[in-house]
């Protein structure tokens, strides 16, 4: 077994992007610069957009976070998004989700100018993703991509299960892995919460994606000898031993899949910084196609 270590691989990739803002910057170019706008105070939305600034900082970009509270009128919201497609200054933006309730989500993504769309979730950046089109790619497929590609899985011919459907991870995954790509060229299988009998699909997979969002549903008894496991999930899961009062559980019963798998990311350390690096990535394509 071995681990796809996704926090080490993030930390490769920052190192890289550093020194492309090291080069930008000698040459007099413009420092790349991210925002992010998030709207309430949930505490895993707080983490994740102020990991995003960190990372920010680490890799020499600017950043601006717009905290915007819980109950901004959709309007409101859309005014902002304006103002930053109408900011010379920002390469790239992203829109935290999920948004609260009384907010339309399809609406405000489909606000954001797809030359800014660090996270690929405009219409435009999905159609042209699809259509291998160049486009901004999703941060979490594209750090799976990344992954499989750094640790030289193999997935050309190989039969990758998707579980989950979600328009930020389980369907792009499935049409990224589909494609003739790195990492790609794989036979997919995408299952959600109507498929028949799951455990006679993840038991003929090659490579597992695991992004329904359910703590540890995936266990032993569901996987082939040697199969690669990817674990999408990220669930705070009460527990009073913690010092937090949570600990952080995948959507991978990890004790019980890891002896049987060939390679396999863990929770936390694995998929979500990969998220982070690639839209720092992203954010540098932006601000380079802009010449
Ligand atoms: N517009 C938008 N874009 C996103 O990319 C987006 C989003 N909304 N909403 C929520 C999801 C989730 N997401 C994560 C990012 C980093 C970690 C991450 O770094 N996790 C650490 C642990 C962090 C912790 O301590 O909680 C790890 O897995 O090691 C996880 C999840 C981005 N998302």
């Amino acid at each position: 077994m071995i681990l796809l270590d996704g926090k080490k691989t993030s930390a490769d990739l920052k190192l890289e992007i550093a020194e492309a803002v090291k080069e930008i910057k000698s040459k007099g170019k413009k420092t790349p610069h991210l925002a992010a706008i998030l709207v309430g105070t949930d505490g895993a939305s707080m983490t994740y957009v102020n990991a995003k600034v960190k990372a920010c900082e680490l890799v020499g970009f600017n950043s601006t976070l717009i905290d915007l509270p819980e109950e901004t009128s959709e309007e409101t919201l859309l005014q902002e998004i304006e103002q930053l497609n109408n900011n010379i200054d920002i390469d790239g933006f992203i829109v935290q989700l999920p948004l609260p309730k009384h907010i339309d989500e399809q609406k405000v993504l489909m606000a954001v100018n797809p030359d800014k769309d660090v996270d690929g979730f405009h219409p435009t950046n999905v159609g042209r993703m699809t259509l291998d089109l160049p486009s901004f790619l999703p941060a979490t497929p594209f750090g799976i991509l990344e992954l499989l590609e750094r640790y030289k899985v193999q997935t050309s011919g190989q039969h990758v299960v998707v579980i989950g459907r979600s328009h930020i991870v389980g369907r792009p995954m499935s049409i990224l892995m589909s494609q003739k790509r790195p990492a790609g060229d794989a036979t997919v299988t995408v299952a959600h919460s109507r498929t028949k009998n799951l455990k006679e699909l993840t038991l003929q997979a090659d490579i597992i994606v695991a992004a329904l969002g359910i703590p540890e549903f995936l266990t032993g008894d569901m996987v082939k000898d040697g199969a690669t496991i990817i674990d999408v999930g990220i669930t705070r899961v009460d527990d009073a031993s913690k010092k937090r009062g949570y600990r952080l559980a995948g959507d991978v019963h990890f004790d019980s899949v890891a002896p049987k798998s060939a390679f396999i990311t863990p929770v936390p350390g694995g998929v979500g910084p990969m998220t982070i690096a690639m839209l720092m990535k992203n954010t540098l394509l932006a601000c380079e196609r802009k010449g």
